[in-house]
This record gives structure tokens, C-alpha cells and sequence, in this order.
């Protein structure tokens, strides 16, 4: 109930902080229509009954012709004003959903299946959110209700009772769309899959492999026959619906007949007037209209409801995961360095057999290990072993599920997640795209010196992106993407060179991390990469005490790491320098030298 109330109130106030003058002459509008419709068919007979009876006409020529020019009026005014007024409402829930989403620093709800499909219906149904005047539309049909059951009253009590008939179609039809709304919900997963694949064969991305292995017709089957499922459910739940709400008109058309016919014997007995019977069969499109307006407007009401309560767990999702409660700053530069102690996750999604209950599968276990002050860590281990999992975790892209992770002895849950990313520095082997100006698509690796040049062009040097940069028509303020104009199309190794660039914008971070960063490089670039790295690393460690974490599977790279840590089944299996681990004869000496057999 209290809910309730507070995603009513969320609905009202989305329109009011949007548009204020305009929500407030809509409303006007609408509820002029609503109570001056019934009243011109009052007037009508009032001008009948004196007419037939030898009275003054006037009263109920000025009501007609009043009632009349004001629903005239208010009903020329709700299409435009209604539009305008849902337009500028879109606008401002469209900004604020995407505020609402990009703030949640955790990457965990793209990654929740009922999460990730929460917010994908709340992107579709966005547009509902600007649906206002639907819940003015329903006071109004509370108005027109109210006069529509004082006009049958003024003629016989009775006559009242032709409203619930026409609820009762109203609360069927209602029940359909309901059931048709649970079953849209419950089968977003089916639209989601169908989507991504069909995606997937749009995309130029994977084109070249969906071309080469001829995936084309499968994944089309695929997509289909996922489609589809979810359409033939939604079509019977749908003709389900359409007939129970033909059946229910019906049962309310015959209590109209049986009522005008009532009238007639009325009429014919003297006990009502004809203008009782014009009243009663004037009000029967009233009714109907009534009953129109109650089906539509509870119908939209229940579906802009189900939008506005997704909007309204999103705005709470967002506020209990903004991390607002870590407030403590970074320190200016690490003495001790960063420790994780028996820190063990989970990833949101994941579960060992694939279902909700099935016991989620473990990426890390009860994971300890000291990262020193400027020091250059390695993180080495098989595919899927845990590596990018722990680097996630120092970016605080996730929280640990157990344990936890110290900066200098302070937990970093209780670092101002924004603070800690502004002093990280990071490469990844699933890099970004930016198609902006070749300066800008390095820039953004620390925004505050987006187009300061120097420092860009001094990252690019590092990242080996300043031949490429040079080699384009405008240099760093070259248009980037094939699809522009001017726009220039990259190779991948191009494109992650521009990546390792932004990873050198930030010039004083505490945590360096480089995840597979250079995989599309040539041997001669990485080299290179890595040599600046060294020296990156060396000045981070020396002016702020920084780390720098690298997962890479060449041992060259490696072997020249302080601390190499090898992970296996999210386990910390062994750590030491080199010379240590080719000495203890472990995994990595395995490892290494099934690396060396074949380069030799
Ligand atoms: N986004 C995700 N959602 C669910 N499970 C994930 C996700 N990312 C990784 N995993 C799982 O977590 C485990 C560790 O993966 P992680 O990416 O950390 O391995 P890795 O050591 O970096 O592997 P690679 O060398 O292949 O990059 C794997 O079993 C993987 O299936």
C-alpha cells in the first residue's frame, strides 16, 4: 500500500518536474470534457420536457450550448496538449533513466538475468512513462461516471444499475490484458535471445565469422523458433482476452435493451416523461463511453503502472547500489600496498546447472595475497582460471561475495568508488571503440585533460599509437569510424592501440591495470608496449607507490614482473618472483616451459 502510494506519487511528480504549466492545463482539459459531456444530454432534456410540456426552454438551451462549447473546446486542447505534454515527459524520463543506470558503479545489474531483463522492459516501455494524461484519463472517467450515475438516477434509481454491467466488461477485459502483460514479462528472456541473435547477424562484427561458418540459416532458425514460442503464447492469451470481453459486452448490451424497453412501458404507463426516455436513450453512448473510457483507461493505467513501478525499482536499486556510504578518499600515495584477504566471488548471473536453483558457481575462493607498494604484479593461469575476475575486483567493479580487498589497511568498500577509479588506469583485451577525433578517443581515458595535447599526445607516444596518429589526414583531430563522412575505418591492432594510449592519459594512478591489453599487436609493438609500460610503472611506483597488474599469457612479458602469481580454479596456486617459481617446479615452470619448447 505504502508502495503503492509512493509509485503514485513518482507518477504524478514525473510529470509535474518535467512540465509544470502544461501538466496542470491538461488536467484542466481533461476534467472539463469529462463533467460537461453528460451534461448537454441533461440539457437536451430539459429543452424536450418543455417542449412537450408547455415550459420555458431557456435553462436548457444555455446548458446544451454551454456544456456543448466546453467539451468542444477541452477536447481540441487534450490531442496536442496530450502529445506535447508526453513528448517533454520522455525526454526527461529518457535522460534520467540513463542517469539512473550509468551511476549504479557496480557492473552487476548488466549481468542478472532478472535484472538485465527488468531494465531491457523498462527501456521498450519507456515511452508509457510519458503517459500522463492516461491517469487523468481515468479521473475523468470517475467524473463522467458521477454524472452519468445522477443523470439514470434523476430518471429511476434502477436505471443505475446499467453502470456495473458495463464495469464488469471493464474488469474483464482488464483481467485479459493483465494475464497478457504477465505472460510479455515472464517471456522477456525468450525476446532478449531472439533479439541478440538477430543482432548478431546485423552486426558487422561477427559477419565475418557468421559468413565463413555459414551460421547465417541456423541462427535465423534460431531466432525464429525463439520468437515465435513467445508469439504463439502471446496470441492464445491474446484471443483468450478478445472473447471473454465480446461475451461481456454482450451481457451489457441486453441490460441496455431491457432498460430502454423498462422506459418505454414507463412512458406508455405516464409514470416518466419523454425526455426521461430521450435522457436514457441519449446517455446509452454515454454509458458505453463510460465503460470505453474505464476499460482504456484501466487497462493503460495497469500497463503504465507496471512501467512506472519498474521506474520507481529503479530509482531505489540505484540509490541502494550507489555506494554512497563509501566516502573516504584514496590516500595521495600507497606505503603498504593492496591486500586481499580470503576474498572469494560469485558472479551474479551464474549458477552451476543453469537455473535459479542451482548453487551459484564460485569464480574466486578464498583468495590471499599482498599486492606491494610499486610494485608490477603478473597474474598468469589457464582461460577461465580467475585472472580478469581479480582485476575487476581491484577496479571495484564488484564487490566481493566473501573477504575483502585493503588499500593501505583500508577496506576498499569504503572508497568513494569515483575517487578510486580516477586514480586507476586501465587496458583491457575487450577495448572500446570510441568513434570520435583520434585525440578525443584518447582523451577520454582522463576527461579532465580531454583536450589537453600534450598529454595526449605524450600517452599516444606510450602507447604506441603516435605513428597511426600522424599517419591520419587531420592527425588527432581526425574523425574516427567508417561510417562518418570523413571518417577513417581502423584495424583491430590500430583501434587497441588507441586503447593502450588512454590507459597512459591518467599520469599519477595508485593501480595500473592491464588485462590482455595488447593480444591484436604485432611482437615488435607489444615489445615496445611493454617497455613503456616498464617505465610507466617505474615512475608510478617512485612518485605515488603505484601497482601495476598485468594478466598476460607471454612469458616474456612475465618473467619480468616483481611478484607473478599463478591462479587456477580461482585460486591463488602459487607466487614469487621468476627464478623463485622456475626453481620450485610448479605450474608456472610447467607453464613456461611448454611456452619456450615452442618458440625453440
Ligand atoms: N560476466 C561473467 N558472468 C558470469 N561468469 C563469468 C563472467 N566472467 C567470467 N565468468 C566466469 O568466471 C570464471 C573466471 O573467469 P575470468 O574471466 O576471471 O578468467 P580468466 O582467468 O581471466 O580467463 P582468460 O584467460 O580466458 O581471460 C570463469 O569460470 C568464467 O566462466
Amino acid at each position: 500500500m505504502r508502495r503503492g502510494s509512493r509509485v503514485l506519487g513518482l507518477w504524478l511528480t514525473t510529470a509535474f518536474r518535467a512540465t509544470p504549466g502544461l501538466t496542470v492545463l491538461m488536467g484542466a482539459a481533461v476534467m472539463a470534457n469529462a463533467a460537461f459531456g453528460p451534461l448537454a444530454t441533461l440539457g437536451i432534456k430539459w429543452v424536450v420536457d418543455a417542449m412537450t410540456g408547455g415550459g420555458d426552454p431557456t435553462a436548457g438551451v444555455v446548458l446544451l450550448v454551454a456544456s456543448l462549447t466546453v467539451t468542444l473546446l477541452a477536447r481540441s486542447l487534450t490531442t496536442p496538449l496530450g502529445d506535447t505534454l508526453a513528448e517533454r515527459i520522455f525526454l526527461y524520463v529518457e535522460r534520467d533513466l540513463l542517469r539512473l543506470t550509468t551511476a549504479i558503479p557496480s557492473l552487476a545489474h548488466h549481468e542478472d538475468r532478472e535484472l538485465a531483463d527488468r531494465i531491457s522492459l523498462l527501456e521498450q516501455q519507456r515511452r508509457r512513462l510519458g503517459a500522463i494524461w492516461q491517469l487523468l484519463g481515468a479521473v475523468s472517467a470517475v467524473t463522467s461516471v458521477v454524472t452519468v450515475v445522477v443523470l439514470l438516477a434523476s430518471v429511476h434509481p434502477l436505471l443505475v444499475l446499467l453502470l456495473p454491467l458495463a464495469a464488469v466488461v471493464a474488469v474483464v477485459d482488464a483481467r485479459g490484458k493483465q494475464a497478457q502483460r504477465t505472460l510479455i514479462n515472464s517471456h522477456e528472456h525468450l525476446r532478449r535471445l531472439g533479439t541478440a541473435t538477430l543482432d548478431t547477424l546485423a552486426d558487422p562484427g561477427p559477419g565475418l565469422e557468421v559468413r565463413c561458418f555459414g551460421l547465417a540459416p541456423t541462427l535465423l532458425r534460431v531466432a525464429s523458433a525463439t520468437m515465435m514460442l513467445r508469439y504463439w503464447r502471446y496470441r492464445r492469451a491474446t484471443l483468450r482476452w478478445a472473447g471473454r470481453t465480446a461475451l461481456a459486452w454482450l451481457v451489457f448490451l441486453l441490460g441496455y435493451a431491457v432498460g430502454v424497453v423498462w422506459v418505454v412501458s414507463r412512458l406508455l404507463a405516464g409514470t416518466s416523461s419523454v425526455g426521461d426516455l430521450v435522457l436514457v436513450v441519449l446517455i446509452a453512448p454515454q454509458v458505453a463511453a463510460t465503460a470505453g473510457l474505464l476499460i482504456s483507461s484501466s487497462r493503460v493505467i495497469a500497463e503504465v503502472w507496471d512501467t512506472f513501478e519498474r521506474y520507481f525499482w529503479l530509482r531505489e536499486y540505484a540509490a541502494d547500489h550507489s555506494w554512497d556510504e563509501s566516502r573516504t578518499a584514496p590516500p595521495e600515495r600507497l606505503s603498504r600496498g593492496i591486500e586481499l584477504r580470503g576474498v572469494g566471488f560469485d558472479y551474479p548471473s551464474t549458477t552451476t546447472n543453469g537455473s535459479a536453483e542451482g548453487s551459484r558457481h564460485r569464480a574466486l575462493h578464498g583468495v590471499d595475497l599482498v599486492l606491494p607498494a610499486g610494485s608490477t604484479v603478473a597474474l598468469v593461469g589457464d582461460n577461465g582460471a580467475g585472472k580478469s575476475t581479480l582485476v575487476k575486483l581491484l577496479a571495484r567493479l564488484y564487490d566481493p561475495t566473501s573477504g575483502q580487498v585493503l588499500v593501505d589497511g583500508t577496506p576498499l568498500t569504503e572508497l568513494d568508488p569515483r575517487l578510486w577509479r580516477a586514480r586507476t588506469s586501465a587496458g583491457f583485451q575487450d577495448f572500446a571503440r570510441w568513434e570520435l577525433t583520434a585525440g578525443h578517443a584518447v582523451g577520454v581515458g582522463d576527461l579532465p585533460h580531454l583536450d589537453d595535447r600534450s598529454r595526449v599526445s605524450a600517452a599516444s607516444t606510450a602507447g604506441q599509437a603516435q605513428d597511426l596518429i600522424t599517419s591520419l589526414p587531420q592527425t588527432f583531430d581526425t574523425q574516427l569510424g567508417a561510417g562518418y563522412e570523413d571518417g577513417v575505418g581502423l584495424s583491430g591492432g590500430q583501434w587497441q592501440r588507441l586503447a593502450l594510449s588512454r590507459a597512459f592519459m591518467r599520469t599519477r594512478p595508485l593501480l595500473m591495470l592491464l588485462d590482455e591489453p595488447t593480444a591484436a599487436l604485432d611482437p615488435e609493438a607489444e615489445h615496445a608496449i611493454y617497455e613503456q609500460y616498464a617505465s610507466a610503472a617505474a615512475r608510478v611506483a617512485a612518485e605515488t607507490g603505484g601497482i601495476t597488474v598485468l594478466v598476460s599469457h607471454r612469458f616474456s612479458t612475465v618473467r619480468l614482473a616483481d611478484l607473478i602469481v599463478v591462479v587456477g580454479e580461482g585460486r591463488v596456486l602459487e607466487q614469487g618472483t621468476h627464478a623463485e617459481l622456475l626453481a620450485a617446479g610448479g605450474r608456472y615452470a610447467e607453464l613456461f616451459e611448454l611456452q619456450a619448447h615452442a618458440y625453440r
